[in-house]
């Protein structure tokens, strides 16, 4: 397969409720959707990293740089038998994996679509529905939170993930159990808040029978995750700390961490994303799909990549209409029953690109040719 166009689409959507984690406040949802282009096929990834560089290093223009600076005149030197190859092909430029993802995803869903198969089986998947769970942000009160959690209940997640920060940990945890009881699925998340200085709180949380704590300590760490582990009967989830296959083999063999948190756009792409499912699988470390409040196309992504057989627990791909009240594909990501979505069975990501949605959403346009200048179209207004 020769890749003979790139379009990026940079757009921004509002979010239905602002998002507050320990990182601070969402409101919008802005990203770049990839289109990449071989004979009549066309091809859709996203790109996960946020508006600023608060979760990971990379934001919305590193991307769009990286993207147009090397890695789409990089795609477009060589002829690719398969998708595996893009991550090699990238493997020289380091870190800004959610750079290298968002185009990767796109030849996935590209090669995918040239043999008539579905993402999920061109990736190994064998899942044909996955369990989800929904993730909170910090409410600005506890009582604000059980409401919420109460809804996300009655819709019938099959996860509950809350945000914490200190001051807003062992309180709201202490009042879901004591609400909703022992028996709702429920993890912290905690996105790098906390040292070693504060075990103590992070032990209490033990009391609460949490499938897991998320990200508890710094987000490049895995030594102090590692002794913290010691500590605690609860899992350690790694999200942050985990860049890479190699990342995770070190995590593991040091004890960091019982589960790890699989982010496409963290780790580089599906094909790593896929690596280290496997590592994790043969090391009998159970991993689960991460979100990143993507729109439609990485929704699919995440859909594809969690159906592979060693993602046990219920991930963050929740439906479209938690965050947006129109989305990128149609029709939009929803559950097929209460917390559950059905992998897409028709080629690639298996939904259809809503395109007056995307152009309502646009704020700049580019398309790349292997063969000729550029164009650009910046979008006013914004
Ligand atoms: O996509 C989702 O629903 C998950 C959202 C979510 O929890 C996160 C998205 C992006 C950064 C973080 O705030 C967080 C996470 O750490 O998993
Ligand atoms: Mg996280």
């Amino acid at each position: 397969m020769k890749i003979e166009r790139v379009d990026l689409q940079r757009i921004k959507i509002p979010l239905t409720a602002p998002f507050v984690t320990s990182m601070g406040l969402e409101t919008h949802k802005e990203c770049i959707l990839v289109r990449a282009y071989s004979g009549t096929h066309v091809g859709f990834g996203e790109s996960v990293a946020m508006d600023v560089p608060v979760y990971n290093e990379e934001d919305v223009d590193t991307v769009w740089y990286m993207l147009e600076k090397y890695l789409i005149p990089q795609l477009f030197s060589r002829e690719i038998e398969h998708p595996d190859e893009v991550s090699q092909i990238f493997s020289w430029m380091r870190r800004n994996q959610m750079a290298k993802s968002a185009l990767e995803g796109a030849v996935w869903d590209l090669y995918a679509k040239m043999n008539g198969m579905s993402l999920s089986r061109a990736l190994g998947g064998t899942r044909t529905t996955i369990d989800v769970g929904v993730s909170i942000g910090i409410e600005p009160t506890i009582e604000k939170l059980l409401a919420r959690v109460d809804s996300f209940i009655r819709d019938g997640y099959k996860k509950i993930k809350v945000k914490i920060k200190p001051g807003f940990d062992v309180e709201p945890i202490r009042a879901i159990r004591h609400t909703f009881g022992p028996d709702v699925p429920l993890m912290a998340d905690a996105n790098s808040a906390y040292t070693l200085a504060d075990i103590d709180m992070l032990k209490q949380l033990d009391d609460f029978g949490l499938i897991m704590i998320e990200q508890p300590l710094g987000h490049d760490d895995i030594i102090d995750h590692a002794t913290l582990q010691r500590e605690l009967k609860t899992p350690i989830c790694l999200d942050e700390s985990i860049h890479t296959v190699e990342d995770a083999r070190k995590a593991i063999e040091l004890g960091s961490c019982r589960i790890i948190n699989i982010k496409i756009g963290r780790v580089g792409g599906l094909t790593d994303a896929r690596k280290l499912h496997d590592l994790c699988a043969a090391k009998g470390v159970p991993v689960w799909c991460g979100g990143m409040q993507e729109v439609g196309i990485g929704r699919a992504h995440n859909i594809a990549i969690a159906s592979l057989a060693n993602f046990t627990i219920p991930g963050d791909t929740s439906p479209s209409h938690r965050y947006f009240t129109e989305d990128v594909v149609t029709p939009m990501i929803d559950f097929v029953s209460p917390g559950v979505l059905a992998v897409p069975t028709g080629a690639g990501i298996g939904y259809t690109i809503n395109e007056a949605a995307i152009l309502r959403a646009l704020v700049q346009h580019k398309s790349y040719f292997a063969n000729q200048e550029s164009t650009t179209t910046v979008i006013p207004n914004w």
